[in-house]
């Protein structure tokens, strides 16, 4: 209605009541993504619920995220603070993290400028095509000896090979990282990223660290920071060598120079953005090869199929080539189903800038909101049997993962949706294709393919709980 009387109460939408100051935050546990889904099953797509101090609302349905992220994009285009960002992302200096502004679209425009559009993708190519051969070559000894491959393992390490080289010019052994590992560290960030966090949600007891999470988070944090200033020190030690094509640190560098650039650009806003190109690429990508993978093994005849159009397309001579990807329509809707499954960002976190009505709702300035893609990818509204894996389920339909139908975005819609999705499904389906065109998969230990466990562990994404183990069969005749 076009007038309200003075004091009418604003309506709400509807959710759990919650106690005093904690708000419903005990509702919340191990699989963030489940517990939201199932509350929402209850109250309804567009529910709130007070998260300590915060009002939040958790949107779960096509029409709901389509509410927010298309109708009002502007008004929740901003981010949530978050106790994470401020210690592991220097201070939001990063893209992923920063608030909605002139500073996040200059970052953001950097990063598709210099990294992220097709020119730029389309001269990584090399690197792919050398890291996924290196890959291939150590799984077909794998073969040789008929023992099984920790695939998990190799693709994780694969992705983030790959992303170093873009990002970085080279590779770092994992020693020079941390002696912990690259892997255990950015899981942990991740983990961190993810969790509730009370100081985020009473932020007046932030400084008590009840959950002693800061405490972690600066360790993390520290580890990037040597890191990082190592890269950086030798970017600028190598800077003259005129044999030395640019990576992004170095156009990063150029930037910090420059007087002209529309942002005094420092080294703490360059290790953000670093940090946001290696988290955001790495186990983005990953997480989706493993689930790409688990559930071809799970269904042999979903495999087959998509062998059978390698074999079509590309015959048995050669391995994959980038330039066949569009060629493979199977291998298209094998990955959109996977991601429809196990979107592997499961919630995403935006804040109002203002107050807004939505379907007669009040949705008050400074809420957080969360869309819960693996909620909306389970739709029983808008998908039949949602539970199954049925790629089939895109054949002849027009639904892509650009963010404009709803029904489908593990990448995101409107002003925040993704920037990397064209690299990332460029890679997701390169492995994937290279991975079963090159081998056929069996499980160790007599595992039968339907019994294979698909827990998800939570995190900012969601990878599988338990590590994806194979024995391979070279396929080629070459
Ligand atoms: C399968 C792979 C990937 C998936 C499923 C994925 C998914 C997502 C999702 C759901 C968001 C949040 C959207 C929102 O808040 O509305 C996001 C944001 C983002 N992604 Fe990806 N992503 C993938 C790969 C990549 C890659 C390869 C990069 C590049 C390095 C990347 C960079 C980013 C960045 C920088 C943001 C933040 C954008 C912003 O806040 O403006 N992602 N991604």
């Amino acid at each position: 209605k076009p007038w309200k009387a003075k004091g009418e109460k604003k309506k709400l939408p509807p959710g759990p009541k919650g106690f005093p100051l904690f708000g419903s935050m005990h509702l919340l546990g191990k699989f963030l993504h489940h517990d939201l889904h199932k509350l929402a099953k209850k109250y309804g797509p567009i529910m709130h619920m007070r998260l300590g101090l915060i009002p939040t609302i958790i949107v779960s349905s096509p029409e709901a995220a389509e509410l927010f992220l298309k109708t009002h994009d502007l008004v929740f285009a901003s981010r949530p603070h978050i106790e994470a960002a401020k210690y592991m992302f220097w201070e939001y200096r990063d893209l992923v993290f920063a608030p909605y502004g002139s500073y996040w679209r200059y970052m953001r425009k950097m990063c598709t400028l210099e990294l992220l559009n097709s020119v730029k993708i389309s001269s990584f190519k090399a690197i792919r095509k050398e890291e996924i051969g290196q890959l291939i070559d150590t799984i077909q000894k794998a073969a040789r000896e008929r023992v099984s491959v920790d695939l998990s393992a190799k693709v994780t390490t694969l992705n983030a090979d790959m992303s170093c080289r873009m990002v970085f010019g080279k590779k770092y052994l994992d020693k020079e990282f941390d002696e912990r590992g690259f892997k255990v560290v950015i899981q942990e960030a991740m983990h961190l990223a993810a969790i509730p966090n009370l100081g985020d949600f009473i932020p007046f007891i932030a400084p008590l660290d009840l959950q002693g999470y800061t405490k972690r988070m600066k360790v993390v944090a520290k580890v990037f920071d040597d890191f990082f200033e190592k890269i950086i020190e030798d970017h600028i030690l190598s800077k003259d060598e005129d044999s030395k094509t640019k990576d992004f640190v170095d156009v990063m560098l150029s930037l910090m120079e420059s007087a002209d650039s529309e942002y005094r650009i420092e080294r703490p806003n360059i290790k953000a953005v670093m940090l946001d190109m290696l988290v955001a690429s790495m186990d983005t990508s990953a997480s989706a090869i493993e689930w790409a993978i688990s559930e071809l093994i799970k269904q042999p005849r979903v495999l087959m199929k998509v062998q059978k159009e390698l074999e079509t397309v590309v015959g048995m001579e050669r391995m994959v080539e980038e330039t066949d990807l569009e060629m493979l329509e199977y291998l298209d809707m094998v990955v959109k189903e996977t991601l429809r499954l196990h979107p592997v960002v499961p919630l995403f976190h935006h804040a109002a800038m203002e107050e807004c009505t939505i379907n007669g709702f009040h949705i008050p300035k400074k809420s957080r909101v969360i869309v819960n893609a693996w909620a909306i990818g389970r739709d029983p509204n808008a998908w039949n049997d949602p539970e199954k894996f049925i790629p089939e389920r895109f054949l002849g339909s027009s639904i892509d993962l650009k963010g404009r139908d709803f029904q489908l975005i593990p990448f995101g819609a409107g002003r925040r949706h993704c920037p990397g999705l064209q690299l990332g499904l460029i890679v997701v389906k390169l492995v994937v294709a290279q991975l079963v065109h090159c081998f056929d998969w069996e499980l160790p230990n007599g595992v039968i393919p339907t019994e294979l466990d698909m827990t998800e562990e939570f995190g900012l994404t969601t990878p599988r709980a338990n590590h994806l183990l194979a024995i391979p069969t070279y396929r080629l005749h070459k």
